[in-house]
């Protein structure tokens, strides 16, 4: 999937944006305030409909205007043309639209965008909780099999039910619980199925990464499933089920799971620099890509915010570079020339300058 033509319209700063990108390396540069992150946020729509930088989907729209829309006309592997954009008004939720025909389910659209981010938030990947790492795993599965989502949400759908027979402290072995109990459970494990086998399949190619990304490092990376070892999810939720009871949630299966990463045998928050975690983040980034790419045959998207006050000289390169190997569409922004000077050696490129939330080729 290629992004061919964009057109952004009162997204923050961005009252009338409209741009071709290039199909591998696309620079956005500009002073601070001047739109680039915004610019890079509306890309991010397309991908996950929503925002990397707030949950208010209003504090996106334009000031004094009503709505927002992102459209794009893309490309895809199979050389088809798509046509796909969101939109958003202050009270109403999402309207998608591809190749013309609307629809109100965001997963329509963002299955059709593959797309991943860099910032300088991404540290969080491996330093913030749990829920960070089980989304990075989510994206993939949901890229890579279709399926999946389906199951994660009828897992989410009993995980809330079993929640609430909690909180009234109904009895869970009563017979007409035991349906809801025993559904939980199949979901469960075949999530954590899936989960694991991911991981089985990302792991030799992160360690490939690791191994350029954090040469000095031996790297482990491991899925805990969301339990205690050694026991089924059934036992294990009739182990807790008193503790359960009182605390009004599950607190075993996949909900709980945790992607770990060690370094020299320790957690790598413990032992890995900001800037090392920084690449342990990028070489978990290539290898989503990476497996993306050659479990579906398609290319993704790769938005790399700030990239300047992320990584070194170095690191920036060898990150670009690995990106554009894989013929992934990368959007790069940058404060100056400066931070780019490498990218001279790349043929096929555009540079856009943005100034005021308008948004010129250079
Ligand atoms: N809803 C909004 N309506 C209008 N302008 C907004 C809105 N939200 C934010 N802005 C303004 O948009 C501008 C662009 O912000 P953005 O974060 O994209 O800048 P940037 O170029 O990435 O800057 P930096 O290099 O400092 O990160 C800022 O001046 C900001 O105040």
């Amino acid at each position: 999937m290629k992004l061919d033509r964009v057109q952004i319209t009162h997204f923050r700063n961005l009252s009338s944006v409209n741009f071709s990108p290039s199909p591998l390396l696309t620079i956005i540069k500009g002073a601070n305030g001047s739109g680039k992150s915004s610019l890079i946020e509306a890309l991010y729509y397309l991908g996950f409909g929503r925002s990397f930088r707030t949950n208010k989907h209003g504090s996106v729209i334009q000031n004094n205007k009503d709505s927002f829309s992102v459209f794009a006309s893309c490309k895809t592997e199979e050389t088809e043309s798509l046509k796909l954009g969101i939109q958003r008004g202050r009270t109403e939720s999402f309207i998608c639209s591809i190749n013309g025909a609307h629809s109100n389910k965001l997963s329509d659209l963002v299955s059709l965008v593959p797309l991943q981010l860099f910032t300088p938030q991404s540290t969080d990947l491996i330093i913030g909780s749990p829920s960070e790492r089980r989304r990075f795993l989510d994206w993939g599965l949901f890229h890579v099999e279709h399926e999946f989502q389906l199951l994660a949400n009828q897992y989410s759908k009993f995980l809330k039910h079993r929640n609430a027979l909690l909180k009234q402290m109904a009895n869970l072995n009563a017979a007409e619980n035991q349906y809801w109990e025993s559904q939980f459970v199949q979901l469960g494990e075949a999530l954590t199925d899936k989960r694991r086998q991911y991981v089985d399949r990302l792991t030799p190619i992160f360690k490939e990464y690791a191994r350029e990304f954090l040469p000095n490092f031996d790297v482990e990376l491991s899925y805990y499933r969301g339990w205690e070892k050694d026991v089924c999810l059934s036992e294990s939720l009739v182990k807790k089920r008193e503790y359960d009871g009182k605390i009004g949630h599950t607190s075993s299966g996949p909900h709980k799971a945790d992607l770990r990463l060690k370094v020299n045998g320790v957690n790598a928050q413990e032992l890995l620099s900001r800037g090392q975690l920084r690449m342990a983040v990028a070489a978990l980034q290539m290898s989503q890509t990476k497996l993306f790419n050659s479990a579906t045959n398609r290319k993704s998207i790769f938005l790399l915010d700030d990239v300047g006050a992320e990584l070194d000289a170095d690191k920036r390169e060898q990150f670009i570079d690995g990106l554009l190997e894989m013929d992934t569409q990368v959007f790069v922004t940058a404060i100056e020339s400066s931070q780019l000077a490498f990218i001279q050696k790349y043929n096929e490129k555009k540079m856009f300058h943005v100034e005021h939330g308008s948004v010129k080729e250079e």
